[in-house]
């Protein structure tokens, strides 16, 4: 796993786009091999579709072939009320960027029947073959996507009972009143997260260091479901400095001192190159073109 810090959650938002973009560049998509993205919401990811949207605009990406995954919505809140996840979504990226509606998966919180409606979500993401990256954000006390403390971190796509924490956290979308808070969502579980081939997670402001820290310097553990990554071969976090006030200085200079390394080595890389990348091929490829990560391999 990699750690990426960033000065503030602007830079996040921004490095966290970029590599977006370098990856979908690098797969290049097709309408028979689309790039399969599983997306959150919340405050964290909202700067990266701000940015997504401001590439796009530029014309320097098309969505046409990606296809997304949403990661939870609330359960019998009305599809079209402005806190749903699906407004939030249509709100924040996808009408402003060319993707097909039909290529957008959003999981149905009014379903007749809810069970029903997770397992075949998880059935529609392995007809497409997986996801191939897993955005993700995370709740304070370290959850991801709504797979609260204790969930199974084998867990796959069900409706959950929020934790009251959440709901607390969530009430400031609807009016600071708790009582206009869902408390049941359905939600991708930490399982379907992690069998993405990778992970990248959004982790910005202070009141996210406990959390950081529980999931980088402590051992895997249910009570902090994002810990869950220490276990995935191909993931990266990237937060700001304010998101790592509870980390050991230790840790902070550890991981700084990796990203040191390895622009050298992408330095010298680009040089050998002389300016073509062609050689290199997929996630390798998009780590160089976003310009903070080496081709050459390196275990962390
Ligand atoms: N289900 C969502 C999570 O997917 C999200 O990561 C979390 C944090 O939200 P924010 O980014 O606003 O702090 O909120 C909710 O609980």
């Amino acid at each position: 796993m990699r750690l990426i810090i960033r000065d503030t959650s602007k830079d996040v938002a921004g490095y966290v786009a970029d590599y977006i973009v370098a990856r979908i560049k690098v797969f290049k998509p097709t309408a028979d091999r689309p790039f399969v993205l599983g997306l959150p919401t919340g405050s964290s990811p909202l700067g990266t579709y701000k940015r997504l949207v401001e590439m796009h605009l530029a014309g320097e990406i098309s969505f046409k072939h990606v296809v997304t995954f949403n990661m939870d919505e609330y359960v019998g809140l009305p599809r079209d009320h402005p806190e749903s996840y699906h407004s939030f979504m249509w709100t924040n990226l996808f009408q402003h960027i060319d993707i097909p509606p039909s290529q957008v998966h959003i999981l149905d919180g009014n379903a007749e029947n809810l069970e029903l409606e997770c397992q075949q979500y998880e059935a529609k993401i392995k007809e497409y073959g997986g996801i191939e990256l897993f955005l993700g954000g995370i709740g304070p006390d370290g959850h991801i996507a709504f797979n609260e403390p204790g969930s199974s971190l084998s867990s796959r796509t069900r409706a959950k009972t929020l934790a009251y924490e959440t709901i607390l956290a969530n009430s400031r979308f609807f009016g600071n009143d708790i009582t206009k808070v869902p408390k049941l969502a359905l939600t991708v579980g930490v399982g379907t997260v992690m069998g993405a081939r990778e992970v990248v997670v959004i982790i910005t402001g202070a009141h996210k260091s406990l959390a950081l820290a529980k999931c980088i310097e402590e051992g895997v553990n249910h009570m902090w479901t994002v810990s869950a990554i220490q276990t995935h071969p191909f993931s990266m976090i990237v937060c700001d400095e304010d998101a790592t006030l509870e980390l050991h200085v230790k840790t902070v200079k550890y991981f700084k001192s990796i990203e040191m390394v390895q622009n050298d080595l992408i330095g010298r890389e680009r040089m050998s190159l002389q300016g073509s990348i062609t050689s290199l091929k997929g996630v390798d490829k998009a780590r160089l073109i976003s310009g903070e990560t080496s081709p050459v391999k390196i275990k962390v």
